[in-house]
This record gives structure tokens, sequence and C-alpha cells, in this order.
């Protein structure tokens, strides 16, 4: 039987964090080695970051966008350990420090860890390309709880990235008088309220008729499944920055 994977969760004391750390526990090809918090927060059983970086193999983090470029920044300053990102919101500075750092570790960083909503941007390239810009308006909707940081999602954003293979720039408010639709355009609309864990639709409009792919999340308990899968398959690979689609392996992506 191999060694279990030695994972330290960031962000411990969040929502996903103690979701992570609950799933990680549970797995018998893991070893649960650290859980941080913020700067000066160790003790009842949290540890400081460098502490954590020191006895793992990977890191899964679900912190905040500044947050994850500064992990990644110090994870690649030791050379590891590998690192999971579900962070979401990032500024295209921390991406770049992300995307810098991948130069030195594995990353895999994606704005969602579930399987469904993974295949659903499949489905979604797809469409986009059989319909065409034309005659075809593409909508994105999404909701989440009230807690909520960032808009639109990572996920609303990946679904757009999608659809956009081939497609026309994205439209993330409209207020006002805004004119006509562009054609090719892709707008986004946020909900925001309660506890909804996370939902998304993609609408594809003609004016005869509407197509809708969606998918909406029971609990949290995917995401975890999914950084689990991601973090297993980061062993032994090289630098680079991956996503779930590699980890599924769906393709190029
Ligand atoms: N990719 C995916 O599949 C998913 C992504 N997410 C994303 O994950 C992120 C976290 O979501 P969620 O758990 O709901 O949010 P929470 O706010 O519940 O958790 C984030 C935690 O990170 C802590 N934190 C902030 N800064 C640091 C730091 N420097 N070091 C360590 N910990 C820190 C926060 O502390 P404090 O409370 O003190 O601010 C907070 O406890 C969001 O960006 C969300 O969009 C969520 C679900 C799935
Ligand atoms: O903040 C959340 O809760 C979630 N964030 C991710 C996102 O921004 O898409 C994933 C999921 O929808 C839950």
């Amino acid at each position: 039987m191999p060694q279990p994977l030695k994972i330290a969760i960031a962000g411990a004391l969040g929502r996903m964090g103690r979701q992570m750390a609950e799933a990680v526990a549970a797995d018998p090809r893991l070893e649960l080695v650290a859980r941080f918090h913020r700067p000066g927060s160790a003790g009842e059983g949290l540890v400081e970051r460098d502490e954590a970086l020191a006895l793992a193999d990977a890191v899964i983090d679900f912190t905040t966008s500044a947050a994850s470029a500064e992990l990644a920044e110090a994870c690649a300053a030791r050379g590891g350990p590998a690192l999971v990102i579900g962070s979401t919101g990032f500024s295209a500075a921390e991406l770049a420090a992300i995307i810098e750092a991948a130069k030195k570790i594995p990353i895999v960083r994606s704005g969602s860890y579930s399987l469904g909503l993974n295949m659903l941007t499949g489905l979604v390239e797809e469409a986009a390309r059989a319909l065409g810009p034309d005659d075809c308006d593409i909508e994105i909707l999404e909701a989440h709880h009230r807690f909520k940081v960032d808009a639109p999602s990572g996920t609303a954003l990946m679904l757009g990235e999608a659809a956009a293979r081939g497609r026309g720039v994205a439209k993330r408010a409209r207020d006002g008088v805004t004119g006509p639709r562009p054609a090719g355009e892709i707008g986004f609309a946020v909900l925001r309220g309660g506890g909804i864990v996370g939902e998304h639709s993609v609408s594809f409009l003609t004016e005869g008729e509407t197509l809708t792919l969606s998918h909406a999340a029971g609990d949290r308990s995917m995401f975890a499944r999914g950084a689990i899968a991601a973090a297993l398959w980061l062993a032994g690979r090289p630098p680079g920055e991956y996503d779930m689609r590699d980890v599924l392996g769906f393709g190029a992506g």
C-alpha cells in the first residue's frame, strides 16, 4: 500500500476549509498533517502557514484571491508543496503571480471542483460552437449564498470562457439605457442571497427558442471530493498550471 499523501489545509476555519478537513480525514489515501488560517492564528489544532508547508506534499486552499496568490508564491519559493487552489475572484496581478509560481511547482486551479460542473463546460462549449454567434445569444446566470464576496462567480467565468471559445466579449453588468444587445456578447447575471451553495445556468437564446443548460450544487462535499482528486493527481507532476479538465482527463482543456 503506498504512503498516504500528506495534506495541509489553508483557510481551515472557513466553510470549505472545514468541509475539506472532514473529507481529508475520512480518506485513507490521505493524511491530514496540518491546518492553518490567517497569520498569527495558530493554536487549537492550527499551525502557522510555514510550518504547514514544511509538513505537506500538497496544500488545498479555499481562502481568498489575495491569500492564494501569496500562498502560491510561498510554496514556489521553497520548491513545494504542490498546490490545489479553489479560491475565486482573482485580479490580473494575482493570476500572474500564480502563473509565475507554477513555473516552480505544480498547481491545479479551478473555479469549480465539481465533476458535474466540469462536464457542463464541455457541453456549453459544444453548444456554443454548434449554434454560432449570429442569431444565438448566450446569457449566464449564477446564484450564491449571501456571504459570497466575488462576482461573477469563478464558475460563471469558467462557463463564459467555455462559451467564448470562438465568440465575443463578456458583458459583466447591465444598468440604465444599455442599447440593443450586441451580437456575440456573453452576458452575466448575478443573484446573492440565503444559503444557496451554487447554481449556474447558461442559456442559448434565439428569437424562436431558448436552450438552457444548468447545474445546481446540493452541498459542498463534491467540491471537497474534486479537490482531493486534484491533490492525488498532482503527486509527482512537473511544475505547471493545470485545471480540473486536466485532472478529469477531459481533453486538452
Ligand atoms: N473552486 C471551487 O470549487 C469552490 C471555490 N470556492 C471559493 O473558495 C473561497 C472560499 O470560500 P468559503 O470557504 O465559502 O469562504 P470562507 O470565507 O468561509 O473561508 C475562507 C477562509 O479563508 C480565511 N483566510 C483569509 N485570509 C487567509 C490567509 N491569508 N491565510 C489563511 N486563511 C485565510 C478566512 O478567514 P476570515 O474568516 O478570518 O476572513 C476564511 O475563514 C472563495 O473564493 C470561494 O469562491 C468555494 C467553494 C467551491
Ligand atoms: O463562494 C462559493 O461558495 C462558491 N464559489 C465558487 C465560484 O465562485 O464559482 C464555486 C461554487 O459555486 C461555490
